[in-house]
């Protein structure tokens, strides 16, 4: 069996070598040729699998993205030809939300206004937004929810409409996927109209896809004065992005906020399962088996923390601001692509394992910290 994987996939030897060849390929640069004789093809979300790519396929029958979001595949295209096809939900929801509570986190230090009082309207309550209310109830973060799809099923009683959430909320996140058209349509969701509506001092992060937001739009609000704390891991356009932005936007990262290393590695595994799983072959290899221990493994809580405390604990693990500004430096040629694919190991908040008499500990295990025994 031959084996085409995106070179930005970790483990894919480890996982897929008992299956056959395994080769690695640029992500932005596949060719139909690449394709001739390949029996499955691992991809990330830079690839696009549509007609054109799969013109000389002759042996595909199974094709996995290591990603929750499949924007960039032909789902039905795949059907048509009967070949097998999975993505990897969830793989990657821990990685976003912590993301998302380091932003928070760091905004709420440098603009000196304490999280606890603020409320987080979260936009699209999937794995992703369903993960970051948990850990933001945890912290006894008000929130608002959105997502009218899983309300019309019966599956978010507290659904608040768009409007309504973006009135309410001092930090608006979204984590819906890319919708082109249609009732639920989540391109250019925030349109100028609701950029311009957004309360003075509102927060609005955005690690979901780039489109959901009108970066044009967004760049003329800003350039009008708006007054809001902008934080941008995806962009419309990339890796082309709208560089004039830049200037704008508080954190600004390369489409990271979901690679830790567990994320990446949980992608890859998901799509060894499902490979197993199509061939009868029984799942052997789990990611205890490859993940390395992190440099910081345990700390000891005293006492009761205060919001600051708990900041610095989670900027122990993972400081948004570590990655923002170093695509300012880095935007010529491939700046955008080569950031990601050198993009340094990130751990999550569970390889930290806490001790101690704090009364929060229950609260820091439900933020995602492990509690040592
Ligand atoms: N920046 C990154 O590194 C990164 C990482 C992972 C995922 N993502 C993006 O984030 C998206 C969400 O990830 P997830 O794992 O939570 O996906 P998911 O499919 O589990 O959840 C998406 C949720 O959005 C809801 N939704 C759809 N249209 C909506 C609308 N118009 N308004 C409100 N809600 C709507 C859906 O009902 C669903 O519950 C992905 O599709 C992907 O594009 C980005
Ligand atoms: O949809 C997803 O899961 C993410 O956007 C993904 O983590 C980031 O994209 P990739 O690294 O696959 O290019």
């Amino acid at each position: 069996m031959k084996i085409l994987a995106d070179q930005n996939m970790p483990l894919v030897e480890q996982y897929f070598a008992d299956f056959g060849e395994v080769e690695r390929f640029d992500g932005r640069k596949l060719t139909p040729e690449q394709l001739i004789n390949v029996d499955v093809l691992l991809t990330r979300s830079v690839t696009n699998v549509n007609h054109e790519l799969l013109a000389q396929a002759n042996k595909l029958s199974f094709v996995g993205t290591a990603t929750i979001g499949i924007d960039h595949i032909d789902t039905q295209l795949l059907h048509d030809r009967n070949i097998a096809f999975t993505s990897a939900p969830g793989c990657n929801a821990v990685a976003v939300a912590e993301y998302v509570i380091s932003s928070l986190f760091a905004l709420s230090q440098e603009n000196a206004r304490p999280l606890c009082g603020q409320t987080i309207g979260i936009v699209g309550m999937g794995n992703i937004g369903t993960c970051l209310s948990q850990k933001l109830k945890a912290l006894n973060v008000d929130v608002l929810l959105c997502d009218p799809i899983k309300h019309e099923q019966g599956l978010l009683q507290e659904h608040v409409a768009l409007d309504e959430l973006l009135a309410q909320s001092d930090v608006v996140t979204f984590h819906v996927p890319l919708i082109k058209s249609g009732e639920h349509k989540t391109l250019h969701m925030m349109n100028k109209e609701r950029l311009k509506a957004l309360k003075p001092e509102t927060t609005l992060i955005n690690a979901s896809r780039g489109d959901v937001i009108d970066n044009q739009a967004l760049l003329e609000v800003m350039e009008a004065g708006a007054d809001l704390d902008i934080v941008l891991d995806v962009w419309e356009k990339e890796p082309n992005i709208l560089t004039e932005l830049l200037e704008h936007v508080r954190y600004a990262s390369v489409h990271i906020a979901g690679h830790t290393l567990e994320g990446k590695a949980r992608g890859t595994q998901m799509l060894y399962q499902k490979l197993c799983d199509l061939k009868g072959v029984e799942v052997s290899k789990s990611l205890d088996d490859f993940l390395p221990i992190p440099a910081i493994t345990n700390a000891t809580v005293t006492q009761s923390l205060s919001e600051q405390d708990i900041a610095r604990l989670v900027h122990l693990i993972y400081d948004v601001r570590r990655d923002d500004g170093i695509l300012l430096r880095h935007l010529e040629g491939e700046g955008f692509d080569s950031l990601r694919k050198n993009y340094p190991v990130r751990r999550e908040f569970s390889t930290l394992f806490l001790q101690g008499d704090s009364p929060q500990l229950a609260a820091l295990s439900q933020l995602g910290f492990s509690i040592a025994k």
